[in-house]
This record gives structure tokens, sequence and C-alpha cells, in this order.
């Protein structure tokens, strides 16, 4: 459907749940309680209900994330059920990977796409001073299998107080080989990030275009995806830039956002949105449902805005708004 702005909204991010069996320094600190009772979170019957309408409405991609969407259980049953929704074409999940390599064929299986993974360092004890928990080999074999396996891989990672700015290159080596493609994503100022700092895109592409000769800048090859792409000659993969901060692309924003306490986001960064539970919980009609996310997404904010004061802003931390 198209929202007040003209954009083509499609695409349906699900936040399965807040918690994680990570605690990234950007995303996660002491004052984010986590351990979200699963009373207060939509159970899988709810998700497919709204997810159901969300397609008749014209959603055709959905994206499961968290927290750490492989911390809640059954989510290979989950991920079946949203697949076979009449018109849902496509169904991605993110992931620390932590858990990823034993589900992996049972996701495929049930109908994933692909898979989206973070990965901030290449470093066992830098990827536990990021993450506090040591387990980037964990990461590793998952990444090796999911490109096994044929899905789709892309690598998501956050450049932070230069902690791991010395690995851009081992990074963009990755590609060299592997079928994959590695994102660059500029830190928000979202809960924990507020507290560090991110490195701007513009930069790491200077550092990039300073190590290899031949980059090419690639045309947009997804319509409405928010990552511009660059390719090094003779690597496998391609290197993109997810720059909110440096490049805002809302203009071609296509998505909204479920999270898993039930409240349908109309923008990453407002609290602007419904509480969708609250209407499930008072049996609300399919068609009343239908017309309460038919309003919501007609009405979302024409962009972002990170940088400046505003009323509304989100105040929510990124584990519990799903990235
Ligand atoms: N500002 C902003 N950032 C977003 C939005 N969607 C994704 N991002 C950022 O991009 C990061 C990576 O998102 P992913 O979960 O990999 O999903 P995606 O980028 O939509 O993935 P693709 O569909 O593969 O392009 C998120 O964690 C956010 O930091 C958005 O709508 N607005
Ligand atoms: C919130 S996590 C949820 C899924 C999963 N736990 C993971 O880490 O992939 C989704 C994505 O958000 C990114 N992220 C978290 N906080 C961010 C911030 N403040 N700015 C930009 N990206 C952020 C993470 O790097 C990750 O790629
Ligand atoms: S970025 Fe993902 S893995 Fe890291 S703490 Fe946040 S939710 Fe967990
Ligand atoms: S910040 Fe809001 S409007 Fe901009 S791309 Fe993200 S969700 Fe869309």
């Amino acid at each position: 459907m198209i929202d007040k702005f003209g954009r083509e909204i499609d695409y349906l991010r699900i936040s399965v749940t807040e918690n994680c069996n990570l605690k990234c320094i950007y995303c996660i600190d002491d004052n984010n309680i986590l351990n979200t009772c699963n009373k207060d979170i939509l159970n899988d019957d709810e998700i497919i209900k709204i997810a159901t309408q969300c397609a008749l409405l014209g959603i055709k991609k959905i994206r499961i994330t968290g927290g750490e969407p492989l911390v809640r259980k059954n989510i290979e049953n989950l991920i079946y059920r949203l697949s076979n929704i009449e018109g849902i074409e496509e169904i991605y999940i993110t992931t620390n990977g932590v858990l990823l390599h034993d589900k992996l064929e049972a996701f495929k299986k049930n109908g994933l796409t692909g898979v989206n993974i973070s990965l901030h360092s290449l470093r066992k004890d830098r990827f536990k001073e990021l993450t506090k928990f040591d387990k980037l080999d964990e990461v590793l074999s998952a990444i090796d299998k999911a490109l096994k396996l044929g899905l789709k891989v892309k690598i998501n990672t956050v450049i932070v107080d230069d902690i791991n700015k010395d690995e851009i290159i081992d990074f963009i080596n990755l590609t060299k080989n592997k079928n994959l493609d590695l994102r660059f994503i500029e830190l928000m100022p979202i809960g924990a990030a507020k507290k560090h700092k991110g490195t701007n895109n513009k930069e790491i592409l200077n550092i990039i275009k300073s190590n290899f000769k031949n980059v090419k800048e690639e045309n947009k090859i997804e319509k409405s995806g928010p990552a511009n792409y660059i390719k090094i000659e003779g690597y496998r993969g391609k290197v993109g830039f997810i720059s909110p901060i440096s490049s805002c692309f809302c203009e071609d924003c296509n998505r909204i956002r479920l999270t898993s306490s039930g409240f349908l986001k109309k923008c990453l960064h407002y609290n602007y949105g419904v509480d969708l539970k609250k209407h499930l919980d008072n049996e609300i009609f399919d068609k009343d449902l239908n017309a309460l996310i038919y309003e919501n997404i007609y009405d979302k904010p024409e962009k972002h805005l990170f940088l400046e004061s505003c009323d509304n802003k989100e105040n929510k931390y990124m584990n519990q708004i799903g990235g």
C-alpha cells in the first residue's frame, strides 16, 4: 500500500523478543532490563493474525528480528507459518548468529529466504569486548553453513568508538571469496548507543578507496533497501553502506515495525503507532484490525530527525525496537 508521502510500504519487520544472548555495548546497557515475561509478548497466533492483515494490505517481505530472535522458542515453526501466509514472498531473519548453525537446515526447509548476521569483530578478544561473550567461532561457522545451504547472506557491521575501525579492510576481505554482502551501518543515537560514537560511512568509504584500486559504485539494486553498494573488482561479494546519519534514506522508506509486545511502530525514530496487542486482547474483528493497520501505515512520518530535537522521539532501546 502507499503511504501519505507516496511511498510503497511492502516490508514488515517483526521483533519476536527483546531478550538477547549477547550484550553489545552500543545496544544494551545496565539500564535496560531484559527478560520480558511471555504473557507480555505476542504469541505465534497473534503474530500470524497481524501479519495476515499486513499481507492483505500489500506487505510482501517479512524480517524477523529482536533482541535475538533465535532465543524465542520454536522460531522454526513461526518461520513456517509466516512463509505460508498468502502474499508473503520473502522471509528473512536478522540475528547475531550465535545459535544459528544448528537451526539453519530447519529454517531453510521452513521457507527462510536469507539471513542477515551481525558481526562487529573478526578477533576473538575484541568480539568479547564488544558483545561481552566469547562466541566468535559460533558466528563464523554459522556464516559458512548458511552460504553452503545457498541462503542469501548479509553481514551487518557497526564501527563504534574506533574500537574496530582497524578491521575495516579485514571485513572487506570477507567478500573476496565468499558470496556474501557486507554492510557498514552508521550508529544511530538510540538507547545505549547515545553513549558511543559511530564512524561516518563517508570516512569508511574513503578508507576503502585508499586501500583498493578498482572500487565501483553500484546502481541501487534493492529498490527500497537502505543500503548503497560498491563492488571491488575481483571480489565475489558486495560492500554496502547503511547511512541513516550521513545520508538519510527515508524518502525511499518501505517498512513498518511490529514490536514483540505488539506495538505497530510507524517509524524507527518515533514512538508513534498503535498497541495492537491491546486490541487483540479485546478480541478485535479482523476487518477492524485491518483498518487500524491501514491507518498507521498511511500515516507514517516523513523522515527521522535523529540529530534534531523533536517531540515523540523513541525512548526505547534498539533490542526493544528490532533495529
Ligand atoms: N534509520 C533506519 N535504519 C534502518 C531501517 N531499517 C534498517 N535500518 C538499519 O539497518 C540495520 C540493518 O537492518 P537489517 O535488519 O539487516 O535489515 P535491512 O537493512 O532492511 O535488510 P535488507 O532487507 O537485507 O536490506 C538495522 O539494524 C538498522 O540499524 C530503517 O527503516 N530506518
Ligand atoms: C537490534 S539487532 C537485533 C537482531 C540481532 N540481535 C542482531 O544483532 O542482529 C539488529 C541490528 O541492529 C543493529 N543496531 C543495534 N543498535 C544500533 C544502533 N544504535 N544504530 C545502528 N544499528 C544498531 C545491530 O548491529 C544489528 O545489526
Ligand atoms: S545488537 Fe543484537 S545481538 Fe547485540 S545486544 Fe542488540 S539485540 Fe543483542
Ligand atoms: S527512520 Fe523512519 S522514515 Fe526513515 S527509513 Fe527508518 S523507518 Fe523509514
